[in-house]
């Protein structure tokens, strides 16, 4: 318990108390704000005489006496005329703690002991009527029998597994942001310094230098904080509030914060969170006198404006909460500058060959209606209105973003404020609207003329008139249906089932899709998924272009499902959770997934879980990653990454598999080809890794993977770098910026 320390200091300042004494204070090392209000408490005569003038109940404010006047102490708080009821609620509250603290581990353990002493009940009962005295005594000694198991047999087949670090299971991603500005310890530190020794002869040695520079001091050089401190301030201000003190007041009297500068609701611009932000995120003991779950705390300020100045409020980080105003996760951070667009609209595409949906923004027919020709989404088609239905003309219709909400809006504005040229199928996972709505919403934003002034200097490439989209989709690596879109049923018009059929199938899940899509009854989509493929499988239409042969692993029975069926049904299951059983085994690369039951193309796996992270983080931890020669780090997007270094789930052991090609119009499968898909989605967070074939899992990773682990490239390689400009060149001077489709505005040419 760390309470011991600052109690005895307090308690030794209570005995200072007596003479005032002031110097005898200034040897103590007590946490910023106990520091301070104990110090008051100490130079202020009156405070714990009995004048009850509080009309507040005592008993539940802990107030048991409150100055007439005004307390006055040598930092000139005169003004605070509610400092000395804060610092006196603050001490009672003090002492309640540790009494109460007291009790509740003493009874903690007694209850702990009980468990590993099942059927020696006479200490246990009595421990639990009559309050252990101090010290505990045979409560500490807990006696286990001995016995020997003997492993010879087990032992003599056991093939010891190579070394791997500890990783905690997780059910959901676990939003970690950044790591700590100091480092806890020295990761392989236990290895010698030169290194150790490799069986070639070499020497394998951590570059700790490197890692090193990645933390401002040791974790031992900071201060101390008591945990329990903030479960008391936290109480004291609930106190306070029941006596009508607000907390604008409390934050005036400076002492709830580790710093005078750190308020209780807001920190400012760099600064760590203050009282109210810590309390949200950890659990405190039952201690009565703090509020009670889901008590209505006053909130922190919610106004928009001042939202505006800051990004975290306005959205949560937490993958598994992801809200555009989230008062549990959200924290004070440094307010990012507003970004100015450097990127046309139409050079949005410059960077992005990978279309997140059928309906991205990338793959947009042309206004003539042509169909898609797409490798990735071969029989796409823009569905319904939400995501931007075709008149008769084949303009988008604008009525789509006057139905967004004001605070849609506002929350796009701000977030294109603070990073104009973000992809909009990253603002589309943020903002749950389809990329499209998003890339034209920017383009009402950001006229186009106005980035051109800017990037007036700037030489950009010449554009030819053919395959544009054909280009982008050649240059696509992963079959990533998309993010961030609200629930849809998309039809493919390749599909034979008949209406009657799908409405079938969809009816039972239509209605709650859109209405609330995680509340399903779990098993619900796949019951009738299996239902549906059996029956696909008796009577599959002759030719029929648009069936996914799968072979299960268990059964080898080929399953078959049409394909628009498909599309919704992964919608579906992209919001149903419903993990495959699967089973973590030895494979070519160390460990690998394999699957334990069939599954059906599309089938939804299990989320990749881990510790979300921000980008400086995922790029302080890559030295450990190419130290380790092993990486678990799955970029989300831009800005966040999912590390399931230290936590996450089975998914961690899915190896790299390569890009599967389309043969004839369907996906190759086969030993050593990608046969898992991941793509974003929101509900419940992170990624959805999905299955289409095969008994192991492999997931292609992606071009530059393992360019990275191997601490080549990407930040340095200047040759590399140089081809890839080359390629990239080429490659845009294929392209047309839908110079015809009214939607995109007038012909962009680059110059040259
Ligand atoms: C997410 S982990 C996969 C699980 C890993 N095999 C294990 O035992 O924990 C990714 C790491 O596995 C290894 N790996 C996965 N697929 C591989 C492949 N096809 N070839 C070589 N190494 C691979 C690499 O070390 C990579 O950094």
């Amino acid at each position: 318990m760390t309470s011991a320390f600052v109690r005895h200091s307090y308690d030794h300042l209570r005995e200072e108390e007596e003479d005032s004494s002031e110097s005898s204070l200034a040897e103590l090392v007590i946490p910023g704000a106990v520091s301070e209000a104990i110090t008051s408490v100490s130079v202020m005569p009156n405070i714990s005489t009995n004048k009850h003038t509080s009309d507040a109940n005592p008993a539940t404010t802990g107030v048991t006496s409150k100055p007439h006047n005004l307390e006055s102490t040598n930092d000139g708080a005169e003004m605070n005329p509610h400092r000395s009821v804060c610092l006196e609620v603050f001490r009672n509250t003090w002492d309640e703690f540790y009494e109460w603290e007291r009790g509740y581990c003493e009874a903690r353990l007694v209850a702990l002991m009980s468990e590993r002493r099942k059927g020696t009940a006479t200490l246990t009962s009595t421990a639990k009527t009559a309050r252990p005295t101090s010290p505990p005594g045979p409560i500490w000694v807990i006696p286990c029998p001995t016995t020997t198991i003997d492993l010879s047999g087990v032992l003599a087949d056991f093939d010891a597994g190579p070394q791997y670090e500890s990783c905690t299971p997780l059910n959901g991603n676990v939003y970690v942001g950044d790591d700590p500005d100091v480092m806890p310890f020295l990761p392989f530190g236990e290895e010698d310094w030169d290194g150790y020794p490799l069986p070639d002869g070499g020497r394998k040695r951590f570059a700790y230098e490197g890692y090193i520079g990645e933390y401002s001091e040791l974790a031992w050089m900071s201060a101390f904080d008591d945990p329990d401190l903030d479960c008391i301030l936290y109480a004291t201000t609930n106190r306070l509030a029941s006596m009508s003190i607000s907390y604008a007041q409390m934050d005036a009297t400076g002492m709830f914060a580790r710093t005078p500068r750190l308020p209780l609701l807001s920190a400012p611009s760099g600064d760590p969170p203050g009282l109210e932000a810590r309390a949200a995120k950890r659990d405190f003991p039952p201690f009565p006198s703090l509020p009670s779950p889901g008590s209505s705390r006053p909130s922190p300020p919610a106004v928009l404006s001042t939202l505006r100045t800051r990004i975290y409020p306005l959205f949560c980080h937490n993958i598994t909460c992801i809200r555009q105003i989230c008062p549990t996760h959200s924290e004070g951070t440094p307010y990012p500058h507003a970004t100015i667009p450097e990127k046309k609209s139409v050079y949005l595409v410059d960077n992005d060959s990978s279309p997140c949906s059928p309906t991205c923004f990338l793959l947009i027919a042309k206004p003539s209606g042509t169909a898609l020709a797409s490798s990735t989404f071969p029989n796409a088609v823009l569905p319904h209105a939400e995501h931007g239905q075709r008149g008769a003309t084949g303009a988008l219709r604008p009525a789509i973003l006057d139905s967004w909400s004001a605070a849609d809006r506002d929350t796009l504005i701000t977030l294109l404020e603070l990073d104009a040229d973000a992809r909009p199928c990253d603002l589309a996972v943020i903002m749950k609207k389809s990329c499209n709505d998003i890339f034209r919403f920017r383009k009402r934003m950001f006229p186009d003329p106005m980035i051109a002034s800017r990037n007036s200097g700037k030489a950009p490439l010449k554009p030819s008139k053919h395959g544009t989209r054909d280009n982008i989709l050649a240059r696509a690596h992963a079959t990533t249906p998309g993010p961030a879109m609200p629930p849809a049923l998309v039809c493919l018009p390749t599909c034979s089932a008949s209406a009657s059929a799908c409405a079938t199938i969809f009816a039972p899940f239509a209605k709650d899709v859109n209405v609330n899509p995680s509340g399903l009854p779990k098993g619900a989509i796949k019951t009738a998924v299996q239902r549906e493929s059996a029956a696909a499988q008796n009577a599959a239409p002759a030719g029929a272009p648009s069936v996914h042969a799968i072979r299960s692993n268990v059964s080898g029975v080929p399953l078959r499902i049409p394909e628009c069926r498909l599309v919704a049904i992964w919608r579906l299951y992209g919001r149903l959770l419903v993990d495959t059983a699967v089973e973590v085994r030895r494979s070519a690369h160390g460990y690998g997934l394999f699957l334990k039951e069939s599954v059906l193309a599309d089938e939804f796996l299990m989320e990749y879980t881990g510790e979300a992270i921000l980008d400086p983080t995922c790029i302080s931890r890559d030295h450990i990653i190419a130290h380790r020669q092993r990486n678990y780090l799955f970029a989300l997007h831009t800005t966040l990454g999912v590390d399931s270094s230290l936590a996450g789930d089975p998914s961690r052991f899915i190896n790299h598999g390569n890009p599967p090609n389309l043969v004839d119009g369907s996906m190759s499968v086969g030993e050593g080809i990608a046969n898992v898909y991941s793509h974003v989605e929101i509900t419940n967070g992170g990624h959805g890794v999905v299955l289409y074939a095969g008994t192991e899992l492999l997931l292609d990773y992606g071009p530059k993977f393992f360019k990275q682990i191997s601490g080549g490239d990407e930040d340095g390689d200047e040759e590399d770098n140089v081809n890839e400009e080359n390629v990239e060149r080429e490659e845009a001077k294929k392209y047309t910026y839908w110079d015809d489709d009214p939607e995109y505005g007038e012909a962009e040419e680059y110059k040259e």
